[in-house]
């Protein structure tokens, strides 16, 4: 996120990035944007990071002499048993910030215990992907055992790609993954459908993903400026007996729109429980 020009601050404190995919990479993109310390990125599938970070494939190659400020666990949930072994050295210096689905930060600091580091401090995040332009959305959770310097230094990592928010309750997590750490993808899906639909009334292909995209990033952008509901930003589009009211008749149906997403965020907080595990 921008801080404006002729403020410079203290670049991003140093990073150990585990898992660079998806996720790990739309916040690196971010922070490097931003002016990130010297970090290291651990992904055999990733090949090349700006100088001065270096990437590494395999925990066995992270240099000794490294001392991250903060190590961040993005590989996907069902990789963090196999990850945590190798990161215990670093977890008795630095925090663990997690932005895995579901992962608990009791089941995290057992893991890193189990693995030689006792004291481990687990803090759990959940990022979206547009944390590589900055306009990210995440929500944290730290449990008793975080200081405020580690909740301030993973506010200082996670503000610079975006919005924060802090849940007191883990539980929450769940919920926050199933509507912001899923959401692009619905977000992206009504894009997809838009310009279906808009070919399928005739529309050249180019012209209808031209405008399916513009209107979704322009929604998007309004209602980033203001803080009018999303309804009354609904209802100013609808003008009565015209042509948003038909289709808002049909997307509005109790069965339609507000049941299917109801179900479809339902769903996937359900299947972020069950990636605790
Ligand atoms: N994709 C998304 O939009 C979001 C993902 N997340 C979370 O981020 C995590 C990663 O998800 P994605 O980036 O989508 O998955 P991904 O599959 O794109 O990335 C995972 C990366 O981890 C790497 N990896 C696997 N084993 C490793 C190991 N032992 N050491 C180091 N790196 C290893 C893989 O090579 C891969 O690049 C997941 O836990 C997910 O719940 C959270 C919020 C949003
Ligand atoms: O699909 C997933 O499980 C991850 C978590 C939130 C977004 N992607």
């Amino acid at each position: 996120m921008s801080h404006g020009a002729g403020t410079p601050r203290d670049p991003i404190p140093p990073l150990l990035l585990v898992g660079c995919g998806q996720m790990g990479g739309a916040m690196l993109a971010g922070w490097l944007a931003e002016g990130l310390a010297p970090s290291v990125i651990l992904d055999r599938h990733r090949d090349t990071v700006p100088a001065p970070h270096r990437v590494v494939p395999l925990a066995a190659d992270l240099p000794a002499d490294f001392v991250p400020s903060l190590i961040v666990l993005a590989t996907k949930p069902q990789k963090a048993a196999a990850v945590i072994p190798d990161l215990a050295r670093f977890a008795r210096h630095a925090p663990v910030l997690s932005v895995m689905a579901g992962k608990t930060v009791g089941g995290l600091a057992d893991a890193f215990a189990a693995a030689g580091a006792p004291g481990a401090v687990v803090i759990r995040a959940m990022p979206n992907t547009p944390s590589a332009i900055g306009q990210g959305m995440t929500v944290c959770y730290a449990p008793p055992p975080a200081t405020p310097a580690q909740r301030a230094l993973c506010e200082r990592v996670l503000s610079a790609i975006g919005d924060t928010a802090w849940v007191e309750a883990e539980d929450q997590m769940d919920a926050v993954t199933a509507v912001s750490g899923s959401g692009p993808a619905y977000v992206f899906l009504l894009a997809e459908l838009m310009e279906r639909a808009g070919i399928a009334q005739g529309l050249p292909p180019a012209l209808a993903r031209r405008i399916a995209r513009r209107t979704v990033s322009g929604a998007g952008a309004l209602m980033e400026r203001t803080d009018v509901d999303a309804a009354e930003l609904r209802r100013r589009v609808t003008s009565p007996g015209g042509t948003t009211q038909q289709a808002l008749s049909v997307l509005m149906a109790a069965d339609a729109w507000p049941a299917t997403l109801d179900a479809a965020i339902h769903a996937a907080a359900l299947r972020a429980r069950e990636l605790a595990s």
